[in-house]
């Protein structure tokens, strides 16, 4: 709970900042680089690997002692211990939020609801560990006998992102006698195209879902055991209850259902409801990542995490990372209008990490009532969005240096190439990759006058075209090298910066009532399109005329 219930508005700390931006909020960032000739190595913080210049955002150092102020205000400290105590401070779900025990080295000690969370944590990572060297190994074999040598990850947001975001970005550590496969969306094509060149004989499914009844995954699941006992059968083996035990193993929350579905819970790796979906990452969530990687460098990526957890909860927060990261996102979003949020990673391994934060970001605090059920007083979550550097400079960084509106920017750049690129000697191109990570944020900031332009000899008819207000706020956030660790530290980077905001929102940051009525709407129009004599079902006058083009459209009768 906030120690001051008062709506965050009304607060002394929000009215300075009110104040504060009146008198700074409009100038200009070449003024203020020339005012002060240290700002590019001061406005800086660092923590862990990882190097946060937030020097080009539209703010002094009076703004973040403000901005401190305002976090110390709503209670950002009494919260981060709550929550690390175990609290409920998931209200509307009365769950304790405890991602951060997932990657604590402590294998004891931290008792919640009468159960000692990172006793249970360090049990269910023993048995992932044992299993994914068994699979890496070949131990683990199919029902054939034959080792395994595809991995398919079904599973849909917080059950997926996460895996399948970090065995992209850790391609360097990733075992490439193995494929893995990620399979979310209920569009059939998504398990068709997963599947299609796997041999059933040599696949292993891993089904991951916190609570196992989620329409997707199920399905996606059904069929994919379909396609495995159907294909084994084709090679002459069959065998339904023992070839799905050898080729499914389940993440989730919900043994019952998991029984239910035929997968033997032997093979089950749990996790626990004080886990939210989008912070589950770090749980048995991450089983088919680790069987990718490798227990060690898996144990490297939770250590990244935990020194960040660690930093979050100690740093004082005009030295804190994620703290600052979320605070100049409120500056932004509360006090200059900003509704979005780009993220721009110049790595390509880094291709589904604005995906990632999609989830962690919005469904986190895309709110309009705050934790007691009142109405929000100020702006809340942004539209996160992005893609990774060059690409996206060739696609909409034209909007970021001209257009209208406001797109605060989080630049993320790594000084080392990956191992593909060093080991192929194609270093130069690295530094060509990282001159575009240093000239973006530096065009978007100073960008260049029409006196600049017309003394380059530019038409007069054409120099307002050519003219780069600039002003345009970016962080950059630079580590040595896309490392497990540091994906770690990025990721809880980000997990901080959301709470962060939600404190200061005065928002419950854990919980996504809003995805449940689509669910509901979705389970009630399926029976129209899926049967031929489906009852009839008024919705609305629009979606009656969609579902009738629908059905046409598939040969049944409107
Ligand atoms: O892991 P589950 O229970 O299948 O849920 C998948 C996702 O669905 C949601 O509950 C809502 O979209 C997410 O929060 C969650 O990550």
């Amino acid at each position: 709970m906030t120690s001051d219930t008062r709506a965050i508005s009304e607060t002394p700390e929000w009215q300075a900042l009110a104040q504060h931006h009146r008198e700074v909020g409009d100038r200009h960032l070449r003024d203020l680089f020339a005012e002060d000739p240290q700002r590019g190595t001061d406005l800086v913080v660092t923590a862990g690997d990882l190097y946060l210049d937030y020097s080009k955002n539209r703010l002094t150092r009076e703004t973040v002692r403000l901005l401190a102020a305002l976090a110390e205000r709503a209670g950002l400290r009494e919260r981060t211990e709550a929550m690390v105590r175990g609290e409920h401070v998931n209200p509307t779900e009365d769950r304790a939020v405890l991602h951060v025990a997932l990657r604590d080295p402590a294998t004891g000690g931290l008792v919640v609801d009468g159960q000692d969370v990172r006793a249970d944590v360090h049990e269910v990572l023993g048995r992932m560990a044992d299993f994914a060297d068994r699979v890496r190994g070949g131990a683990w074999t199919g029902h054939t006998g034959e080792r395994i040598r595809a991995v398919v990850n079904v599973g849909i947001g917080g059950s997926d992102l996460g895996p399948a975001m970090a065995h992209q970005a850790l391609r360097d550590s990733t075992d490439r006698s193995l494929t893995f496969r990620f399979v979310s969306n209920i569009d059939p094509t998504d398990l068709a195209e997963a599947t299609r060149d796997l041999d059933p004989a040599s696949t292993l499914f891993v089904v991951a879902s916190k609570t196992f009844t989620t329409q997707e995954t199920l399905t996606n699941a059904r069929e994919a055991r379909r396609w495995l006992v159907e294909g084994l059968a084709a090679q002459g083996h069959g065998g339904d209850s023992e070839a799905v035990a050898r080729h499914f193993v389940a993440v989730s929350t919900n043994a019952e259902k998991v029984a239910e579905f035929g997968i033997d819970t032997a093979n089950m790796f749990g996790f626990w409801d004080w886990v939210g979906g989008r912070y589950s990452f770090t749980s048995a969530v991450g089983l088919s990542l680790m069987v990718a990687i490798g227990p060690e460098r898996y144990r490297e990526m939770l250590d990244g995490f935990h020194t960040i957890d660690e930093h979050f909860r100690t740093a004082p927060y005009e030295e804190n990372l994620p703290a600052l990261l979320g605070l100049i996102s409120v500056w932004y979003v509360d006090f200059f209008g900003a509704q979005s949020q780009a993220v721009l990673p110049y790595s390509q391994y880094l291709a589904r990490f604005p995906a990632y934060l999609q989830q962690l970001c919005m469904e986190s605090n895309g709110k309009s009532v705050r934790v007691d059920g009142s109405p929000v007083d100020v702006p809340t979550g942004e539209v996160v969005w992005g893609e990774p550097g060059t690409n996206g400079q060739h696609a909409f960084h034209q909007l970021l240096h001209q257009g209208t509106v406001l797109v605060p920017a989080d630049f993320i750049g790594f000084a080392q190439p990956n191992d593909l690129a060093r080991d192929r000697d194609l270093d130069g191109m690295h530094d060509l990759f990282l001159a575009n990570f240093l000239a973006q944020p530096r065009a978007l900031a100073f960008g260049r006058t029409a006196e600049e332009v017309a003394a380059e000899g530019t038409a007069e008819a054409v120099v307002p075209h050519r003219v780069m207000p600039g002003n345009r706020p970016s962080n950059a956030i630079v580590a040595p090298k896309l490392t497990p660790s540091v994906l770690g530290q990025l990721v809880a980077a980000y997990e901080h910066r959301v709470f962060t905001q939600g404190v200061v929102w005065g928002i419950n940051s854990f919980d996504q009532w809003g995805v449940e009525l689509g669910k509901v709407m979705a389970s009630q129009l399926a029976p129209q399109l899926q049967s031929e004599a489906a009852p009839e079902y008024d919705a609305d006058s629009s979606t009656d005329a969609l579902v009738r083009l629908l059905r046409e459209g598939r040969g049944r009768p409107a």
